[in-house]
């Protein structure tokens, strides 16, 4: 039996199925892990937070692809990232006669503080174009195209996270499913991805699972489970 490592893991796609509900069989694998688990995350900070608190474990999150990043241990909560900058882009995209896509209440964006959230049924293309004009970038997770700062990262949001709990990122197994995991798949001591996963995290991984979704999880942390 190895080390348990400090876990670093994506939600949607990852602890999911193929509908973006979590997959109750993954909560006591959280709960049970005998080392710290970053739960890495695009959506904004009240996702993974109460992910963590409704699984049971001390909140130590990454949300809005590394543009926030809390750990309950220390007290920190460390920005990277400018919602203005990004908001600058939609509305500009919005100004064009494009639509983010979402209910008018708008649950996507309303808590975020880094970046912006496009559904994917909107034209990619301006949006793009836009972003570039204002030296941001769009990156598609597979369940919305983000607005970002292109420094940051669930990488680089890693690094902080494995500073504040004494870790060093590569102490870390990664588990993901999207481009969005990538900076994380290259600092993480060992990288995999579900079966699910698109082109780029499948290439950054260092092994892929057979199964997808939640049951790919469950499969790449098989040998660590209690
Ligand atoms: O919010 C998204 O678009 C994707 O979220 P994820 O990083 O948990 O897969
Ligand atoms: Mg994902």
């Amino acid at each position: 039996m190895t080390d348990t490592p400090p876990l670093a893991v994506d939600v949607d796609g990852t602890l999911t199925d193929g509908q973006q509900a979590v997959d109750p069989r993954v909560l006591p694998v959280l709960r049970n892990w005998d080392a710290p688990v970053v739960v890495a995350t695009g959506k904004s900070l009240p996702y993974p937070v109460a992910l963590c608190q409704f699984a049971g474990i001390p909140t130590r999150v990454i949300a809005e692809n590394g543009g926030v990043t809390a750990i309950a241990d220390t007290d920190a909560i460390v920005y990277d990232g400018d919602r203005e900058a990004a908001q600058a882009v939609l509305d500009e995209y919005v100004a064009a006669g494009h639509s983010p896509g979402w209910r008018e209440t708008d649950f996507v964006n309303r808590w975020r503080e880094t970046e912006v959230a496009v559904a994917r049924e909107q034209p990619l293309e301006p949006l793009e174009d836009i972003a570039a004009d204002h030296g941001l970038e769009v990156v598609d997770t597979g369940y919305a195209y983000h607005v970002k700062d292109p420094e940051m990262s669930k990488g680089n949001a890693l690094r902080t996270a494995a500073s504040e709990l004494g870790f060093d990122p590569a102490d870390f197994l990664a588990v993901g499913d999207s481009a969005n995991d990538v900076s994380t798949f290259a600092i993480a001591g060992e990288a995999i991805a579900v079966r699910n996963a698109d082109d780029a995290a499948l290439a950054a991984a260092d092994r892929v699972t057979d199964a997808s979704y939640a049951d790919g999880f469950l499969e790449a942390v098989e040998e660590y489970r209690e």
